[in-house]
C-alpha cells in the first residue's frame, strides 16, 4: 500500500465504575439503584424492589449529609472523565489503533445503556472493558459486566470484546501506589515526634461476610493488593494492617474494621497513615468517611498523628499503569485476568471463571419471578 496509510484500529475503552450523584435530588435514586441491584441485595426477586427502596430511603438522609460537605455532589465522574483522557493521551501515540474512552457507571449517570449507545455511535472495531477497581468483586465489576451485557443487547452493540476482570497485583499499578505511599509517609514522619510510631492502614471498602463466603475473590485480592504495595515499599519492620471500612448494613461484614483499627492505634499510642486500598479515585468514602468522620474519631481517641494517602486519581504513574494494562489485554484479544492465583482466574484463559460466575448468578436472578 505505497503511499497509503493503513486504517487505524478503533478501540473503544469502557472504564467501569460506581457513579454518584450529581446533586442532591440525585441521592434517593442512585441508593434506589444501588439497593435493588441483585448484586448487592442478596435477596428473592420479588421482595428486592421493595427492601431495596426501604434500605435507600433510610440511608438517604446519612448519604446526603455526606455529600452535602462535597457541595451536595460526588466527583467520582469529573474524576473518571480525566483519568479517561489520560488514558487517550498516554495511548494516543499506540502504533495502529486509535483509542477513545466511554464511562459506564453503575448507579448514576452516564450508566451503561448510555455508553452502550455512545459506543455504537463511534463504531469501534473492539471494546475494552476495564473495571476502574483493581480487585474483582460480584457486587462491584462483576455486576457492572452483567449490566453492560444487557445494554449491548438492547443498543444492538455486537463488537469483538476483551474483558479485563482484575488488576489487584499488576507491577506498576503497586509501584505508582507504593511511591503514593513513600511520599506521605514522609511527611508524616516528618511531622511526628520520633518516638511516635507510624502505622499504615490499608483500608479497603468492606462487603458482607456471606458474600466471600460464597466465592468472592475480593478480599483475597485485597490482601494481595497490600502485599504487592508493601513489597514495593520495601520498608523492612513497616507496621501496617489490611482494614475494611464503609459497613452500610446489619449483616455481618469482613474485619477488621477501620474503625477497629482505629482504635487499637490509639491504645498503642500509634499515629496513622490511612491508605485507600480499593478506590483509585476520591469520592464520598475517601473525603468524607476518611478524612472528616473518622479523623474526627481519631482525634477524640487521641491519636498521636493522622495522615491519608490520597487517591491515585490522575497520577501519571498510575495512568502509565493503566495503559500497560490495557495494551496487554488488548494483545491478548479475549477475556482475561491479571494475575495467576489459586482463587481468581489463571493467567490468560480464553473463560474468565470471574465473569462466568456473574453470568450463571444473572441466570439464577432472571429466573426468579419478577
Ligand atoms: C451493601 C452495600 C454495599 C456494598 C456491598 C458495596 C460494595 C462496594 N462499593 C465499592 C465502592 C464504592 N461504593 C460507593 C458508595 C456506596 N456504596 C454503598 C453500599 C455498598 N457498597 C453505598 C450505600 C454507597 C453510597 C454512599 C453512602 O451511602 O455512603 C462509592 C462511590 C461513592 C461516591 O461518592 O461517588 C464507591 C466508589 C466497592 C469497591 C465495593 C466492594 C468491593
Ligand atoms: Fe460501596
Ligand atoms: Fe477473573
Amino acid at each position: 500500500m505505497s503511499g497509503e496509510t493503513m486504517p487505524k484500529r478503533r478501540v473503544a475503552i469502557v472504564l467501569f465504575n460506581l457513579g454518584g450523584p450529581d446533586r442532591p435530588e440525585s441521592v434517593r435514586p442512585f441508593l434506589v439503584n444501588l439497593f435493588t441491584d441483585p448484586a448487592i441485595l442478596r435477596v428473592p426477586g420479588f421482595i428486592r424492589p421493595w427492601l431495596g427502596r426501604l434500605i435507600a430511603w433510610r440511608r438517604t438522609k446519612p448519604a446526603m449529609e455526606n455529600y452535602a460537605i462535597l457541595g451536595g455532589r460526588s466527583p467520582l465522574l469529573d474524576l473518571t472523565e480525566e483519568q479517561g483522557r489520560s488514558l487517550e493521551a498516554a495511548m494516543a501515540g499506540d502504533p495502529g489503533i486509535e483509542v477513545r474512552s466511554f464511562i459506564a457507571m453503575r448507579y448514576w449517570h452516564p450508566m451503561s445503556d448510555e455508553a452502550a449507545r455512545a459506543v455504537k455511535d463511534w463504531a469501534p472495531d473492539e471494546v475494552l472493558l476495564f473495571p476502574l477497581y483493581p480487585q474483582f468483586s460480584t457486587t462491584t465489576t462483576g455486576s457492572s459486566i452483567a449490566a453492560w451485557q444487557d445494554s449491548c443487547r438492547k443498543a444492538g452493540l455486537s463488537v469483538p470484546t476483551t474483558t479485563l476482570c482484575c488488576w489487584h497485583s499488576h507491577g506498576g499499578f503497586a509501584m505508582a501506589t507504593a511511591q503514593l505511599v513513600r511520599r506521605a509517609w514522609q511527611e508524616a514522619r516528618a511531622a511526628l515526634p520520633e518516638d511516635v510510631p507510624l502505622r499504615v492502614l490499608f483500608s479497603a471498602h468492606g462487603l458482607p461476610e456471606s458474600i466471600v463466603n460464597a466465592g468472592d475473590p475480593y478480599q483475597w485480592q485485597v490482601e494481595q493488593t497490600v502485599a504487592s504495595v508493601v513489597e514495593k515499599l520495601d520498608m523492612p519492620g513497616l507496621d501496617h494492617i489490611v482494614c475494611y471500612q464503609s459497613r452500610v448494613t446489619p449483616q455481618k461484614w469482613i474485619g477488621p474494621s477501620t474503625e477497629d483499627e482505629i482504635e487499637r492505634a490509639a491504645h498503642d499510642k500509634a499515629a496513622i497513615l490511612i491508605c485507600p486500598i480499593a478506590f483509585v479515585s476520591e469520592h464520598s468514602e475517601t473525603l468524607v468517611e476518611l478524612d472528616v468522620e473518622y479523623r474526627e474519631e481519631a482525634d477524640k481517641l487521641g491519636i498521636p498523628g493522622y495522615f491519608r494517602v490520597p487517591a491515585q486519581n490522575s497520577d501519571p504513574d498510575f495512568i502509565a499503569a493503566l495503559a500497560d494494562l490495557a495494551r496487554a489485554a488488548l494483545g491478548s484479544g479475549r477475556s482475561l485476568c491479571s494475575f495467576a492465583g489459586a482463587r481468581q482466574c489463571p493467567k490468560q484463559h480464553g473463560d474468565c471463571p470471574h465473569a462466568r460466575a456473574t453470568a450463571e448468578r444473572r441466570q439464577v436472578a432472571v429466573k426468579e419471578p419478577a
